[in-house]
């Protein structure tokens, strides 16, 4: 278990550049298997899940090679599907949550997929029915080994396009049937589906690699399957998430912070969600720039002057994955919010951490959480904590940033997961950050 010193109080100041997304770099990496031939990858952050899924792509028998920092070429044209069923897969496939997205393009390609329970972070029932119930809509026998936790569908004549009404917009879902569709007999109509800029990618990268999806970017996306797909160039975008990471980050440092190449027009409400905590960024270009808040930052209230609440919701809604950031940059806020965590049950657990560091949140119940901000007149106190996932990680991070004194953070692994040499990037900047391996 790996750990942080940091010390925390200071102001940093510069310039940050997002890593490309870790949850898109995960589809489009599982939509390598689509093909036999080459596809060449840039923008891929260099992180702990995405590199435990080019570990298992690799063991299956694709042909990798890295051209450069975030750049490499697949070629998955003798593939070694035996790998699916040995021990060593079970191993590595429980190890992340993105490796569930190789089953959609190997039943499409081979009439076969299988997966150990997939890992990722405990923050509440992650359940994979959606999924799996689209598979066997296309066709698909589906089996579920309960004592290994190993699933299989399997369909030896092929699958056949149909329509299908998800039972939620799950991410991962979407993207894995949409995969198997692209190879399936006919048409496939799947409503409710779900449209990040992660899925909006994968379906572009599957029409240039002769693939026929309509729909792109909304919750109705039509697939003509067609026969094979070919080669492609894709570039991932940058990553959402820690882009609203480095936003909260600066707020809550009164850091003046610019935020280099987001693809704005990918960003959704994010940057209007940070402005109602009263953060300022600026578009300048395709940058955020977000000056120092040396006089802090006052949470909006609704028009009728109810008090604000921000929850998560499918895209084009709040991402989850940033409800954590919200909560830690309201603890230094001049007002109240609510923040309410709709679609994970223990996402909101580590709240005790800020607590302890004096921070004042009420946790209504698993899934709301109520802040009453300090306006910067009490800073919270450095101290000791655990890791629990991956955005709890960050916002532990950023909170021992804003923190007096020196904070130290264990299983930082779990950060590593996501963010790319978070503490050089950080140091770059003027953080105070040490990492210590074990
Ligand atoms: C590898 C990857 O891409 N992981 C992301 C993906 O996970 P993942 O694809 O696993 O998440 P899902 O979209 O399937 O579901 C996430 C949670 O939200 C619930 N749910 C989902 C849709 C819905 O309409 N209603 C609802 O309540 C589900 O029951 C589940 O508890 O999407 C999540 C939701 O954005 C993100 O937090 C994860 O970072
Ligand atoms: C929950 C997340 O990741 P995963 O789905 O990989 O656990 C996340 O990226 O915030």
């Amino acid at each position: 278990m790996s750990t942080f010193q940091i010390e925390g109080g200071h102001q940093l100041k510069g310039e940050i550049t997002p890593q490309g997304a870790k949850n898109e770099a995960l589809q489009i990496l599982c939509a390598v298997l689509l093909t036999p031939e080459k596809v060449t990858i840039s923008n891929i952050p260099d992180i702990r899940d995405v590199n435990k899924l080019i570990e298992i792509l690799r063991n299956l028998g694709v042909k990798i090679q890295k051209l450069g920092k975030g750049k490499y070429t697949f070629k998955s044209d003798e593939l070694n599907l035996e790998y699916l069923e040995s021990e060593q897969f079970k191993q590595e496939g429980s190890g992340l949550r993105g490796s569930i997205m190789i089953v959609g393009p190997l039943l499409g390609r081979f009439g076969k997929g299988y997966i150990p329970r997939p890992g990722g972070d405990k923050i509440g029932r992650r359940r994979l029915d959606t999924h799996f119930e689209g598979f066997i809509n296309l066709g698909a026998e589906f089996r579920y080994n309960k004592e290994e936790r190993f699933y299989g569908v399997e369909a030896p004549e092929g699958l056949t396009g149909t329509y299908m009404l998800l039972d939620e917009a799950s991410v991962t879902g979407t993207a894995n049937i949409v995969m198997a569709a692209a190879l399936a007999k006919g048409k496939t109509t799947i409503y409710n589906a779900a449209c990040e800029p992660y899925l909006q990618q994968l379906c572009k990268m599957i029409n240039s690699m002769g693939g026929k999806i309509e729909g792109v970017g909304s919750n109705l996306l039509t697939i003509e399957g067609v026969d094979s797909l070919g080669g492609c160039e894709h570039r991932v975008l940058p990553d959402m998430i820690e882009i609203g990471s480095w936003i909260g980050l600066a707020a809550m440092t009164k850091s003046e912070i610019t935020i280099k190449n987001v693809s704005w027009e990918n960003l959704g409400v994010i940057p209007n969600t940070f402005r109602k905590l009263g953060i300022t960024l600026e578009r300048v270009g395709d940058d955020i720039y977000i000056p120092a808040h040396v006089d802090g930052y006052q949470i909006e209230s609704y028009i009728d002057g109810s008090f604000m609440t921000i929850a998560d919701a499918p895209w084009p809604g709040f991402t989850p994955d940033l409800l954590s950031i919200v909560l830690v940059v309201a603890t230094q806020a001049r007002g109240e919010v609510m923040v309410h965590q709709k679609m994970f049950e223990s996402r909101l657990f580590f709240v005790d951490k800020l607590i302890d560091m004096g921070a004042k949140i009420i946790l209504c119940d698993p899934h709301r959480a109520t802040i009453i901000g300090h306006d910067f007149k009490s800073t919270l106190k450095a101290t000791t904590m655990v890791s629990p996932d991956i955005r709890a990680g960050i916002s532990l991070l950023i909170a021992a940033l804003s923190a007096k004194g020196t904070s130290t953070i264990h299983n930082i692994e779990q950060i590593d997961r996501g963010y790319e040499d978070v503490d050089d990037r950080l140091r770059a900047i003027g953080a105070k950050i040490i990492r210590i391996d074990s």
